[in-house]
């Protein structure tokens, strides 16, 4: 099982290198209703590319969706441009449809359908699709192919929508939450057929909200926070480019050795000054440039204390860090 992600081995696409399958310049998109105007996306520019796994975070009504349905041509910007495999989305003529797969979150399945005849119906909307066997195969549909949608579990419709979805064989394929409901061996088997669809060169743009979904397949991240970028990076430049490039080094201690703990913190010596900390329950949380003297120091303690830390891990600033620095800071 490898434990190394994709991301630290493949080189970045820098947005503008290459011809972009899916390029937004300045997007803005107001809704204009009876009420106040919603600004839901105010001046977003983002790239995708083939063979490339493109995340876009953000917090709710950050705008991830509203910039998708953009660059499915589904909305009309309110400005800024949208360019799909060359085409403007909004005004592009049905064939390029044809080579884009959206997998939405709640699937849009017909829900008196079985998912064989679906699979077979819409591949004879393709000139050359992928037969509906061999995608029931991958995505282990087959022993429910026979059962009305309205009947599949969460999980078993993800998997039909992603099927659809694939039918097509896109060249940009847009999925939206592709692991929500999904159990760890659905998920596997859908990041592993996804993984290898970037690897045959389709352009991937997902949304999640699980940064460990989004760490594990994306290339490219966009952070997206009230309708603008607000990070981008592959996700090794995003946990390193914060605050000097902080560490993150957790300690569990056994139940009674945590009051001594709070009684004489290790980290009020001048070496721990530029160190944030937290304590919860037994696990103390340290960020910051921590070095080999900040754990020397530690570990003196807990021996002074006569104490083994149950645990103890020096890390990188996870994804999930870096999400909750620089997007929805002031939510309400
Ligand atoms: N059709 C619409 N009419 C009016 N406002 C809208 C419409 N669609 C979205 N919005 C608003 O635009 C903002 C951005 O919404 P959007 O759905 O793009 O966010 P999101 O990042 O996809 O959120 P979530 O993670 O909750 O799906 C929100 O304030 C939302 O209420």
């Amino acid at each position: 099982m490898p434990t190394q992600p994709e991301h630290t081995t493949r080189p970045a696409a820098p947005p503008d290198a290459g011809t972009a399958a899916l390029r937004i310049s300045d997007l803005v998109k107001t809704f204009e209703g009876r009420g106040e105007p919603v600004h839901a996306v105010r001046g977003l520019s983002m790239a995708a590319h083939a063979g490339r796994i493109t995340a876009l975070l953000g917090a709710n009504g950050a705008g991830k969706s509203t910039t998708l349905q953009c660059a499915q041509g589904l909305q009309q910007p309110t400005a800024g441009s949208v360019r799909l495999l060359g085409a403007d989305p909004w005004r592009a003529a049905p064939d390029l449809r044809a080579r884009v797969g959206v997998m939405l979150q709640d699937g849009g399945l017909p829900q008196a359908v079985r998912p064989g005849e679906l699979l077979r119906h819409v591949s004879r909307l393709y000139a050359d699709p992928v037969p509906a066997p061999e995608l029931m195969d991958v995505l282990g549909i087959g022993s429910f192919a026979h059962t009305p949608v309205r009947r599949l579990s969460g999980g078993q419709k993800q998997r039909v929508a992603l099927a659809a979805a694939l039918v097509g064989r896109p060249e940009v394929l847009f999925l939206d939450e592709p692991s929500a409901g999904l159990d760890p061996r659905s998920r596997h088997l859908v990041f592993e057929l996804v993984q290898r669809l970037r690897d045959r060169g389709t352009c991937i743009i997902l949304t999640t909200h699980l940064m460990d979904d989004a760490a594990r397949l994306a290339d490219y991240v966009y952070i997206l926070d009230r309708g603008t970028v607000a990070a981008q990076g592959t996700v090794a430049e995003l946990v390193s480019a914060q605050r000097d490039a902080p560490l993150v080094m957790t300690v569990t201690l056994a139940p009674e050795h945590a009051a001594a703990l709070r009684a004489d913190p290790p980290w009020r010596t001048p070496r721990f000054h530029d160190i944030a900390w937290t304590v919860k329950d037994r696990t103390v949380t340290l960020t910051g440039p921590l070095d080999a003297g900040h754990v020397r120091e530690i570990t003196a303690w807990a021996t002074r204390n006569e104490t083994l830390p149950e645990a103890l891990s020096v890390q990188p600033r996870s994804l999930e860090d870096v999400f909750l620095d620089v997007s929805g800071r002031d939510l309400p």
